[in-house]
């Protein structure tokens, strides 16, 4: 869940206690993505959607306790929460970010911002079943056939623990009792074997076991990676990097559950059977006696599992918070170093660092409880059986022998049902990762058509009637833009900030689908095109676009091996940033590091544009490519660009990179307000004279060329 999706989460809690079980991917596909988060008008909207009636109030915290929960409350003038409960002096919330806690009054009247939104099912509402962890769980243990070698040699090793019993009863009654010491050293060489048996199980278990982990990691991971990349742009804009790569992480914690729970679980269904039938075959008074606590055991452990889950909810989502705090302030350590923010970065992080620690404490010390719980009873169950044992033997209706096999089989008894206790905790835990990897794994991936381009991709670009929300419920981005580019264009897109302009640039390159409209290129609509074929030949330089942290080879060929060094000196030469790599020591094999630090912010872009144009592209995007350049450099590369052959769509704040455009489209709250050449929209004294007046003024260079 990502701080601008909590009035989404609380929408799917509310709906999940009405019985519709839906998850936040399922949300965020029917209404779009919303990073800026959602207002209470527009929960409203998407709830009537689910046929839920809603009615929004403005009211005072003594006003809460008459009206049913649930309810959406508006939190801290920044959040939504539901409200589960509303007792006399406690109020229990479902937060989004935290789980669930509760709360007195008086808080509650600290944090509640005073609107609710009360949602009841109407008459048209449906629930819906929830697919589960569950079936995730089926999908990544596949490898059937080790777990069920796995399952066997654990049979192999249980069986000992019913031969033991059997044999401590035969030693004392027979040979003990027997008095025969001739017995003594085959009964050495018997425990000799059985060590021998239960080490030689033992390995081949963890061999399995360490196969086994592979598997499931394999799986687990290709799906996770495999699916990631695979997501649409929003998504990721939606989420941060650090909070993606901890749940990649999280595979390491699943597989181990997986791997070594999901077997004990069947073995320890079986052993509490065979024990609880043994027990009850030797002494039935005893044998209920111990079952029962068993059972007891048992209840404890899956009632107490309520506030694991919630504890470990709350560590996930503090580890979380933690990693996405560390990875986006490290990546942005310029500005916090020019803002000398540093130690208010380090307070900031000490104090999330503490709400994680004090989280991780918590659930450390409720495990701990529960262990302690379950392991005094395993110590101290085979003493109590001695006790009532006691009166078996001393009435004659019991040997010792029997006495010491049935509490040596009682010990074995509360075996399983410790360890199915530490199971069902552990998968209650290891719920909370899965859900988040689940929340990619179940994410639509993006949508890509068949259609690849051919050797006669032209480049016509034509966008027919495109208007653009971000999500269903926000404003329109772009209105109604019909826009033809023919092969070879060069387009200008110039207008203030926040018109639109890169939100066009970013629908003609797939990265977002219109909400109204259609783009065309070369006939064919946008969406028929295979993406990653088609993007081969439109090459492109937004806003966004990153160095990494590798030589400017591969930073320029990126990932594409059978790129030659040749075809990169030509792009190079092209982006005007060839002889600055010459004059490095290491040339191209020169390390950029991360962001392209180690570069001027002109030798940056200049690489990326390298980078664009290394395919030959029959469409280029550049989004802001050339603002940190200095004259020189842009002179050459606007030289450069009028010697290649293809679309070009050039979006530029700064007018003297657009005047010698074929054609230069001014854009204003998303519509095209003006269209023409440098000169015609000069004599046109709107918007375009407005901006290169001020422009000039600022720079003193002539408004007519
Ligand atoms: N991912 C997003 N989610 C929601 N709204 C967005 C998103 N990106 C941009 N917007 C909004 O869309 C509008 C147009 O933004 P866009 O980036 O296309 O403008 P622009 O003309 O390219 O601005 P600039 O010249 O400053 O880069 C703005 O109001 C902006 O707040």
């Amino acid at each position: 869940m990502e701080h601008s999706e909590c009035g989404l989460a609380c929408l799917a809690m509310i709906l999940g206690y009405y019985g519709y079980n839906t998850t936040l991917p399922e949300i965020r596909k029917r209404f779009g993505e919303a990073p800026s988060g959602v207002n209470m008008h527009q929960l409203q909207m998407m709830a009537l959607e689910y046929k839920l009636e809603c009615k929004g109030y403005k009211i005072t915290t003594e006003q809460l306790d008459r009206m049913k929960p649930p309810l959406i409350l508006f939190w801290d003038n920044n959040h939504f929460v539901v409200m589960e409960k509303f007792r006399k002096y406690k109020v229990s919330i479902l937060d989004p970010a935290k789980g669930r806690y509760g709360i007195s009054i008086k808080e509650l009247g600290e944090k509640f911002s005073g609107f609710v939104l009360s949602l009841v099912p109407g008459d048209l509402f449906t629930p819906k079943k929830r697919k589960k962890e569950f079936f995730f769980i089926l999908s990544v243990l596949k490898g059937w056939k080790l777990l069920f070698s796995i399952i066997l040699v654990a049979l192999f090793l249980q069986a000992m623990g019913v031969f033991i019993p059997q044999l401590t009863q035969w030693f004392i009654d027979d040979v003990i009792g027997g008095q025969r010491q001739n017995l003594l050293f085959p009964f050495s060489i018997a425990i000799v074997l059985l060590f021998l048996y239960i080490l030689g199980f033992h390995c081949l278990r963890g061999w399995l076991i360490a196969k086994l982990q592979s598997k499931i990691d394999t799986t687990m991971m290709t799906q996770y990676i495999g699916r990631l990349f695979m997501l649409p742009y929003n998504f990721f804009e939606n989420r941060k990097g650090g909070e993606l790569v901890f749940r990649a992480n999280s595979n390491i914690l699943i597989r181990n559950v997986l791997s070594n729970r999901v077997v004990s679980i069947i073995i320890d269904c079986l052993s509490f059977i065979t024990f609880a039938a043994l027990m009850l075959n030797n002494m039935v008074n005893m044998g209920i006696i111990v079952i029962t606590i068993g059972i007891f055991m048992l209840g404890f452990i899956f009632l107490s599992s309520y506030i694991s889950q919630r504890l470990s909810r709350q560590e996930v989502s503090t580890q979380t918070e933690l990693y996405g705090f560390l990875s986006e302030n490290i990546q942005n350590i310029t500005d916090l170093k020019l803002l000398g923010a540093e130690r208010d970065a380090i307070a900031k992080w000490k104090s999330i660092f503490e709400k994680q620690l004090k989280a991780t404490e918590k659930r450390n010390v409720w495990t701990s409880i529960l262990s302690s719980n379950s392991v005094s009873i395993q110590l101290t169950l085979p003493l109590f059986v001695l006790w009532p044992g006691a009166y078996y033997v001393l009435e004659g209706n019991a040997t010792l022998g029997s006495l010491m096999g049935f509490q040596a089989l009682a010990a074995s008894f509360i075996v399983p049902i410790v360890s199915l206790g530490q199971t069902y905790s552990d998968i209650v835990n290891v719920r909370t990762y899965i859900q988040r990897l689940q929340d990619v794994i179940e994410s639509p991936p993006e949508y890509t058509g068949e259609k690849v381009p051919s050797i006669s991709f032209q480049g016509h670009v034509e966008f027919c009637d495109v208007s653009f929300k971000y999500n269903k419920y926000g404003n329109e981005v772009l209105k109604n833009i019909s826009l033809i580019v023919r092969p070879g264009e060069r387009l200008a897109i110039v207008g203030t900030s926040g018109s639109g302009k890169s939100t066009l640039a970013k629908l003609l390159l797939g990265l977002y689908e219109p909400t109204e409209g259609f783009i065309k290129i070369d006939g064919t609509m946008l969406h028929l095109w295979n993406k990653q074929e088609l993007r081969k030949r439109i090459s492109s330089v937004v806003q966004e676009s990153r160095l990494f942290n590798s030589t400017i080879a591969d930073n320029i060929r990126m990932h594409h091996n059978d790129i030659t060094l040749d075809m990169i000196v030509q792009a190079t030469k092209q982006a005007a940033i060839h002889d600055d790599i010459m004059k490095l020591p290491l040339g191209y094999q020169t390390m950029v590091s991360e962001n392209g630090f180690n570069f001027s912010g002109g030798q940056r872009q200049r690489l990326l544009l390298a980078r664009a144009l290394l395919y030959q592209p029959k469409i280029l995007v550049l989004d802001e490519a050339t603002s940190s350049l200095d004259s020189t450099s842009e002179h050459l590369i606007c030289d450069s660009l009028s010697h290649i052959q293809c679309t070009q769509i050039i979006i530029a704040h700064r007018l003297s990179t657009v005047r010698h455009a074929d054609r230069i489209v001014v854009l204003d709250n998303g519509q095209i307000i003006e269209e023409g050449s440098h000169r015609e929209l000069l004599y046109l004294k709107g918007q375009y004279y407005n901006l290169y007046t001020l422009q000039e003024e600022k720079h003193s260079f002539s408004p007519i060329s």
